[in-house]
């Protein structure tokens, strides 16, 4: 394997590119607009200079970093990929679309992943003609520096599609952890309801944002409360997650009203400025 498309250059797509480009890949970053891509690739570049500060990379493996990562706007560049890390949002109807869209333009040999958080990979399999090639590749937010990655076998998905995935992120420093498709799959059926319950205490008033962070930080020994890491992983992405833990699981994962009044109000956490939290632009 040589080449590896990311699709989508939000804060997931950014860092599955860095660790890709790091662990020595040839990447292309596409997103649907060229700012988006230029976004991304300046929190890359970004991240890699805090390294360099930290005596942890050399200046001239930036460059080198940097230069194996090509930017794109258009999905037919996935005509050279290998390998696509698909991280668009999280929206069946979108990664519908691109999937059956990346069926038309890949080679033959081309695995097809996505780095959804709780959407089934058997159904986004079935867009393509090559579900066998078809794969579930979770990283964890923020990608450079979480070891896991879920990994997601469809009905179809072949040994050979789960043992490349499974050395990629052995290559990538990563750990492959292998789970079922089920809604939400591990890490997600189990954090984002412990998530939104915590959005449910603050919503009955049971006690502030801070108090509640606090209460998991100090007393769970949680690196970040479970308010601010709805803010990092970003509230419309913990609402959709929880949509597919209610739809497929049953009413006790119904999302917190609250949640739904904060995503309708474009308060989606980091990535809009505001969230539990505010953040500086
Ligand atoms: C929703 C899903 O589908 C699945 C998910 O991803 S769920 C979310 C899973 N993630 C978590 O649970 C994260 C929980 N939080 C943490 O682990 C920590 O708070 C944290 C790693 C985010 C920050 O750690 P911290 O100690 O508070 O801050 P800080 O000292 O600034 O950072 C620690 C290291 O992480 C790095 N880091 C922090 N944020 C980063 C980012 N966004 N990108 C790259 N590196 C980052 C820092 O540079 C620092 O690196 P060094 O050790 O090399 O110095
Ligand atoms: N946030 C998290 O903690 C985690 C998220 N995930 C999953 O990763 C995926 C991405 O999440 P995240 O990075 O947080 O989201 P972001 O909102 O940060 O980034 C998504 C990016 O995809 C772009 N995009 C939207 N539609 C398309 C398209 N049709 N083609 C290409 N790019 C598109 C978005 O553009 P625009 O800004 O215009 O919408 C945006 O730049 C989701 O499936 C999510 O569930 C997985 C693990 C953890």
């Amino acid at each position: 394997m040589k080449t590896i498309m990311v699709i989508g250059a939000g804060q997931m797509g950014g860092g599955i590119a860095q660790v890709a480009a790091q662990a020595g890949y040839s990447v292309i970053l596409n997103d649907i607009k060229e700012e988006f891509v230029n976004r991304g690739f300046g929190i890359i570049d970004k991240n890699l200079s805090r390294s360099i500060e930290k005596g942890k990379l050399k200046a001239e493996e930036k460059d080198l970093i940097l230069s194996r990562i090509t930017k794109s706007i258009t999905l037919q560049d996935a005509v050279s990929a290998d390998l696509v890390i698909e991280a668009a949002i999280e929206n069946m109807g979108i990664k519908a679309q691109i999937f059956s869209q990346l069926d038309v333009i890949c080679p033959e040999h081309t695995i097809l992943s996505t780095n959804t958080s709780s959407l089934p990979i058997t159904e986004i399999a079935a867009f393509t003609k090559r579900p066998d090639r078809v794969i579930g590749m979770h990283f964890m937010n923020p990608v450079p520096v979480m070891k896991l990655v879920e990994v997601i076998r469809g009905l179809a998905t072949s040994d050979e599609v789960y043992k490349t995935i499974e050395d990629l992120s052995l290559k990538m420093g990563k750990t492959p952890v292998e789970v079922n498709d089920a809604p939400g799959f591990v890490a997600n059926r189990v954090l984002i309801p412990m998530i939104n319950e915590a959005v449910y205490t603050l919503y009955e008033g049971i006690a502030s944002v801070e108090a509640i962070d606090n209460v998991m930080k100090l007393g769970m020994n949680h690196p970040m409360g479970p308010l601010a890491l709805g803010d990092l992983i970003g509230l419309d992405t913990v609402l959709s997650i929880m949509e597919v833990l209610h739809e497929g699981l049953g009413d006790k994962y119904r999302p917190c009203p609250l949640l739904r009044k904060y995503v309708k109000a474009g308060w989606l956490g980091r990535k809009s400025g505001r969230g539990f939290y505010k953040y500086d632009a």
